[in-house]
């Protein structure tokens, strides 16, 4: 209730290099991460007896970037409800006037670990298939909510030892600057689609291409295509997979498809070569005929022309990943639909501090 938090007490601790003001119910804080965002910490609710992760997003309105992500993140975390999301518990600041706002704190549910630290694990197809599943099952939520996610990456995504695993946060906007950020943090392009990088109007399906690049590092314990920057992106893309049809190019705005044109042609490797059988899991039983279904999905998923690449509906009724299907959690009610246009809005970075301030202090 919003009337016990404002009254509620604060207190303020270290993490890290960070100072927390978070309320009092939430005990024992010890940093687990720090993303571009700002820093994430683990912590008790002494209120629901339970676990909890705490993001600080240190002044969000100080640039543009910075305050459109955290209002759509702040938004969609509200609007979204589906158990491979993380779920947004609590939102505050410790700031009692809008003039002195400065930082809010977003409480959501502890998971363990994210999607890097399981990578270079040797997961058998159980596993593997049970985290594609869901990752597929989250994003086709999005989807239904009409939110294209186009950052997909291992960072994150979070999972618990009982194989569960959630999506961290929402992307980019649409209009989101692609290159430069404020911030030292260094973006990961190494999971963006052709589209993406060659600035094409793109679908849901750059999702799926996301997705295949996490399945296929997996599977082979080492990032697929380690572009430095959006053109060496696109050569370790096309000296892996080939060169791309005549009809994708011409599908290219000008300037681009005369760039693409002047690659020297390669022929792309075979996925049975790709991802060879030693690099699936051998436990006994059909693990021949899984790293075939595996290799096939993966085939259909890291597709160069997004016409032609396997869709989410298609992708979770494949033979890989039907075993878990359950229409409750392929189908979850879709959320009320995201209105884009809010991340289209130029406003200043007062006029967002302000949007925040209006959100936090009304939030549920
Ligand atoms: C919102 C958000 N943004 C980034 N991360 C999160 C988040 C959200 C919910 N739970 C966790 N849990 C968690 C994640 C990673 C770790 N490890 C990191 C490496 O070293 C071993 C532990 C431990 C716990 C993290």
């Amino acid at each position: 209730m919003k009337g016990s938090r404002q009254n509620e007490g604060f207190h303020t601790v270290e993490v890290g290099e960070t100072a927390f003001t978070v309320l009092e119910r939430y005990q024992n804080l010890r940093q687990v991460g720090t993303g571009a965002q700002g820093v994430v910490a683990a912590a008790y609710d002494t209120q629901l007896k339970q676990n909890v992760a705490i993001k600080k997003l240190s002044r969000p309105f100080q640039n543009v970037t910075h305050a459109k992500r955290a209002y759509r993140e702040l938004r969609l975390m509200s609007l979204v409800n589906h158990k491979n999301i993380i779920r947004l518990m609590n939102v505050f600041t410790s700031q009692k006037t809008l003039e002195d706002f400065q930082d809010v704190y977003m409480v959501m549910e502890l998971m363990e670990a994210n999607l890097s630290q399981v990578v270079n694990l040797e997961l058998d197809h159980e596993r593997l298939s049970y985290l594609l599943y869901q990752l597929l099952c989250g994003v086709r939520h999005l989807h239904a909510a009409g939110i294209i996610h186009r950052d997909l990456k291992p960072s994150n995504i979070a999972v618990k030892s009982d194989c569960s695993l959630k999506i961290l946060d929402f992307g980019l906007a649409r209009t989101a600057n692609q290159g430069f950020l404020m911030t030292p943090y260094v973006v990961t392009r190494y999971y963006r689609s052709p589209e993406v990088i060659l600035g094409m109007s793109y679908s849901g399906t750059v999702d799926i291409w996301s997705i295949g690049c996490i399945f296929g590092e997996m599977v082979r314990g080492q990032v697929l295509f380690p572009g430095s920057d959006h053109i060496d992106q696109w050569n370790k893309i096309i000296e892996t997979l080939g060169s791309p049809t005549p009809e994708f190019v011409n599908r290219l705005q000008p300037a681009v498809s005369n760039y693409v044109r002047t690659r020297p042609h390669y022929r792309g490797m075979s996925f049975s070569r790709l991802f060879p059988d030693g690099c699936f899991p051998t436990e006994s039983g059909g693990s021949r005929a899984l790293a075939a279904q595996a290799r096939d999905l993966l085939q259909k998923m890291l597709e160069l022309d997004p016409n032609k690449r396997i869709n989410i509906d298609d992708a979770l009724r494949h033979p890989y990943t039907n075993i878990w299907y359950e229409p409750s959690e392929v189908e979850a009610p879709p959320p009320l639909q995201y209105d884009n246009s809010l991340d289209e809005r130029e406003l200043t970075v007062e006029q967002w501090r302000e949007e925040l301030w209006r959100e936090v202090i009304n939030w549920r």
